[in-house]
């Protein structure tokens, strides 16, 4: 007798996408950067977007995080949970940024304003090239980046002058969550060191620790792993599988360092030429010889077929 067919394993990033980017394209003048991509992130989820270099991945984050107005496609933050198509259509329709949904809210993000894809949408980022305050402190740093929810009720407001208690908590909490960020990223002991004191290592923690202390729903990183060495690259990946463990915050990364992605992404999305070529696990792109061909250099599609084939036997001979 047959076997039924196993249906396909369920995935997380479809069953409660956290982000769902569809259709996505930017063009520059003349060049496309991003050719049609979609991608849903899964809440909760590591997910990588990866590629060689000018494949289009810092300008999807740029999209994604307001920094960019994309030619085209949405990109739908989900709160709370999924939205359904009609609601989504709806907020689309209607040519409203955000709608409160069944499960939360939606956030259309390429309708935002940038400051506000951070302080509604809750999307936060760090940079390629480190953009931290170098002259102000550790612990500076990272109440400067809560100046956005302290000022919402004012600056100025009678609550801040008078120094009332809603304000005093407001200020309590907001290093309560500095302090417990430095814990986290081991940089407690530097509190008060000039943040440009700090090793290339501990200023990549400290640029996370200050995106982390925004409460964002969704982390942006853009290549965390670059320039680290192995002992700064396996903190970085203890620190980030922690916030997947411990802290409602889905990551997306951009990431060239293949250790960190395979160690610790649930989800990898591929790009070349500005167009996705490939989406899957871990283990499912690495062996995709569409993948294999663009990192391999290898010209003919059949020769990288074979050299995918290759690779699964030689793994399935290592764990039989
Ligand atoms: N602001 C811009 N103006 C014009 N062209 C741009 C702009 N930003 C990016 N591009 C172009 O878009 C394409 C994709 O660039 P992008 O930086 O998104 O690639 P990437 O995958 O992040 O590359 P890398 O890994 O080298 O950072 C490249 O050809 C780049 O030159």
């Amino acid at each position: 007798m047959c076997a039924a067919p196993s249906a396909p394993p369920a995935r997380s990033w479809d069953a409660d996408p956290i982000l769902v980017v569809d259709h996505l394209s930017m063009r520059f003048g003349g060049l496309i950067a991003v050719n049609d991509v979609s991608f849903r992130a899964g809440r909760g989820d590591v997910t990588a977007v990866i590629g060689p270099n000018g494949a289009g991945k810092t300008t999807v984050f740029n999209c994604i995080t307001g920094f960019y107005k994309p030619t085209a496609g949405r990109l739908a933050l989900n709160h709370g949970g999924p939205a359904t198509a009609v609601e989504l259509d709806a907020v689309t329709a209607a040519g409203e940024s955000w709608t409160r949904t069944g499960k939360g809210a939606v956030y259309l993000l390429e309708r935002l304003p940038d400051h506000r894809v951070a302080s509604w949408a809750k999307v936060a980022r760090t940079f390629q090239n480190i953009r931290l305050f170098s002259g102000m402190t550790v612990l500076e740093n990272l109440l400067v980046a809560q100046h956005m929810s302290l000022s919402e009720t004012g600056l100025l407001s009678p609550a801040a002058l008078l120094g009332l208690p809603s304000w005093q908590r407001k200020q309590k909490g907001a290093v309560d969550r500095a302090v417990y960020w430095l814990e986290k990223t081991h940089l407690i002991q530097r509190a008060d060191d000039p943040a440009g004191d700090l090793s290339y290592g501990d200023q990549r923690r400290l640029e996370i620790a200050r995106a982390m202390c925004t409460g964002p729903v969704l982390l942006c990183l853009d290549e965390p792993a670059a320039g680290l060495n192995p002992r700064e690259s396996a903190a970085l990946n203890e620190l980030l599988l922690s916030i997947r463990a411990e802290h409602a915050t889905s990551v997306l990364l951009i990431e060239h360092d293949m250790s960190v992605v395979m160690e610790i992404s649930d989800h990898v999305v591929v790009l070349e030429y500005g167009g996705k070529i490939a989406d899957g696990t871990p283990d499912e792109v690495r062996h995709d010889p569409r993948v294999i061909a663009s990192y391999l250099g290898v010209e003919d599609e059949e020769e990288a077929v074979a050299e995918a084939a290759a690779t699964k036997a030689l793994s399935a001979e290592a764990n039989p």
